[in-house]
């Protein structure tokens, strides 16, 4: 079995919806099984920032599926939440990246891992701190909380716990 972690980010409305959706086809998935769950996130955006917020969580899973084969899930389950691709960076009903697969690394045209800018979001490491703080992600050699400290203090403060009370018209 191979230990995965995943992030996941939405900001079309209704955003919890796209995420509860993306997290109950992943389990639906008779080769993937979450494990963890950090809790959701409110996040301002980051890279093309004139769009809505978004919500942002990473799990831990374990899988039988090749790296590859994982993608594919990951972008099947993109397609039927209904992403359609555009702006670089820009808005989406639900995005699923992998973030580490074991302790590999890989560069190939479709999948690099780990994610290559997962060490600089602030909206990636706060969530997987929350499940796994010691984590060293391979391409660093540090640890996930030692890589949120040296984050700047302004990403962290974009970055607030969501709770469904936030969002009564969601
Ligand atoms: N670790 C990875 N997880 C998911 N997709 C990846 C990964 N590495 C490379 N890709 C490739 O990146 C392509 C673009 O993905 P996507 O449109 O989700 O990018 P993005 O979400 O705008 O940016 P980012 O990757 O910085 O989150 C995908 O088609 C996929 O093949
Ligand atoms: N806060 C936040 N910003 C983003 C996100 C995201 O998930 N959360 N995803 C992006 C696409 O790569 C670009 N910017």
């Amino acid at each position: 079995m191979n230990k995965v972690y995943l992030a996941l980010g939405t900001n079309i409305e209704p955003r919890i919806n796209y995420l509860s959706n993306a997290l109950q086809e992943l389990e639906e998935s008779r080769d993937i099984s979450i494990r963890r769950k950090s809790p959701i996130y409110e996040t301002a955006p980051v890279g093309y920032t004139d769009q809505g917020d978004f919500l942002n969580m990473v799990i831990e899973a374990d899988t039988a599926l090749s790296t590859i084969e994982l993608l594919d899930k990951c972008q099947q389950i993109e397609k039927e939440l209904g992403r359609k691709r555009g702006i670089r960076f820009g808005p989406r009903t639900i995005d699923l990246d992998i973030l580490l697969y074991n302790h590999e690394n890989s560069k190939m045209e479709r999948l690099i891992i780990p994610h290559p800018r997962m060490h600089k979001r602030a909206f990636v490491l706060i969530p997987l701190n929350d499940i796994a703080p010691n984590l060293i992600i391979p391409a660093t050699e540090k640890r996930v909380a030692d890589l949120i400290n040296e984050l700047p203090e302004s990403d962290k403060k974009d970055v607030t716990i969501w709770t469904q009370k936030d969002s009564a018209d969601e």
